[in-house]
């Protein structure tokens, strides 16, 4: 009995007619099963999204191979398409600050094998964490930030994203903005959790403000960064209930915990392969 590999196939298209006609003809004629397929039109967008996780007996055909064929026989240039080994684990760099919740999170996750990733490393502008990364066996980048160095601390990101290779950039309550040009550079592969249910409350002190404003729920949001800070793409969004006995104190402790889980599924979703770019939005196969 021949082996049997997963593969997903991610495109985006403007939308016509033919296309998943196209796409399950190129599977088919190539041997492929589809075992789960989702796929969406945006109406304002006249744009096409599917994700196709599917499977091939045989080892005649590697996923470069599949990805040379489809190429060649069926993607169109308007085609923004990707084919994946599902067992091939997106390399994940971590950025904190001085808060440690989202970080340890990810790295428990990836230790249980709960995250189909690999974490390669972790850079920090302060020294707090470099313990838990021994722990973990990984590298540990002290990069400090001021204002005055910044462009060379920023550039010691890009040569470190580049030594090891890194997919996508999880800024695990990172506090530094990144500048404009090194937003581009690592645009659509640099994710970050926010501590507020955007759009309320960006900036700075999102669980003062929501003490302030006397809310009942609060959230957290994982989206693409962008150089419009807290403005990028959404991709996940967790909320807690809470109440008037809560103070401040009270609202980051509850927020930590959705925090946690909405950087976690949303990076869970990014590295299976199930979150799409739709201009200033995303759309999410679950
Ligand atoms: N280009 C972007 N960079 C970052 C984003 C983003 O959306 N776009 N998100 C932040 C995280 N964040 C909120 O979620 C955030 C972090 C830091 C600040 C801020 O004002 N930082 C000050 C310095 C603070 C300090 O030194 O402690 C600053 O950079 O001047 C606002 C929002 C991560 N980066």
């Amino acid at each position: 009995m021949s082996p049997v590999s997963d593969y997903v196939l991610t495109l985006t298209c403007e939308d016509r007619p033919g296309i998943v006609h196209s796409v399950t003809g190129f599977l088919v004629a190539n041997g492929c099963n589809i075992v789960e397929y989702q796929q969406f039109g945006d109406q304002d967008s006249g744009h096409f999204f599917m994700r196709a996780h599917f499977q091939r007996a045989g080892v005649d055909l590697d996923v470069a191979a599949l990805r040379a064929r489809f190429a060649a026989t069926t993607a169109r240039p308007d085609m923004e398409w990707g084919m994946y080994a599902a067992d091939d684990r997106p390399r994940l760099l971590i950025m904190v600050s001085k808060l440690g919740h989202c970080l340890n999170d990810l790295l428990f996750r990836w230790s249980i094998g709960s995250l189909n990733a690999e974490i390669v490393g972790i850079v920090s502008n302060h020294p707090d964490f470099a313990d838990l990364a021994a722990s973990y066996k990984l590298p540990y980048y002290h990069v400090p930030v001021t204002p005055e160095t910044k462009p060379e601390a920023e550039a010691r990101l890009l040569q470190i994203v580049d030594e090891h290779q890194v997919d996508l950039v999880v800024l695990a309550r990172y506090m530094q903005v990144l500048s404009s040009s090194l937003c581009e550079t690592l645009a659509g592969r640099a994710v970050n959790i926010h501590h507020s249910f955007l759009p309320s409350f960006a900036g700075a002190r999102p669980y003062h403000q929501a003490y302030t404003r006397g809310v009942k729920l609060i959230g957290a949001t994982a989206h693409f960064v962008t150089a419009d800070l807290d403005e990028g793409p959404i991709i996940e969004q967790e909320v807690a209930r809470v109440d008037h006995t809560n103070n401040p104190a009270e609202l980051t402790a509850i927020g930590r915990d959705v925090e946690c889980l909405a950087l976690a599924h949303a990076v869970e979703a990014i590295v299976e392969r199930r979150v799409l770019l739709n201009g200033n939005r995303t759309v999410v196969f679950r």
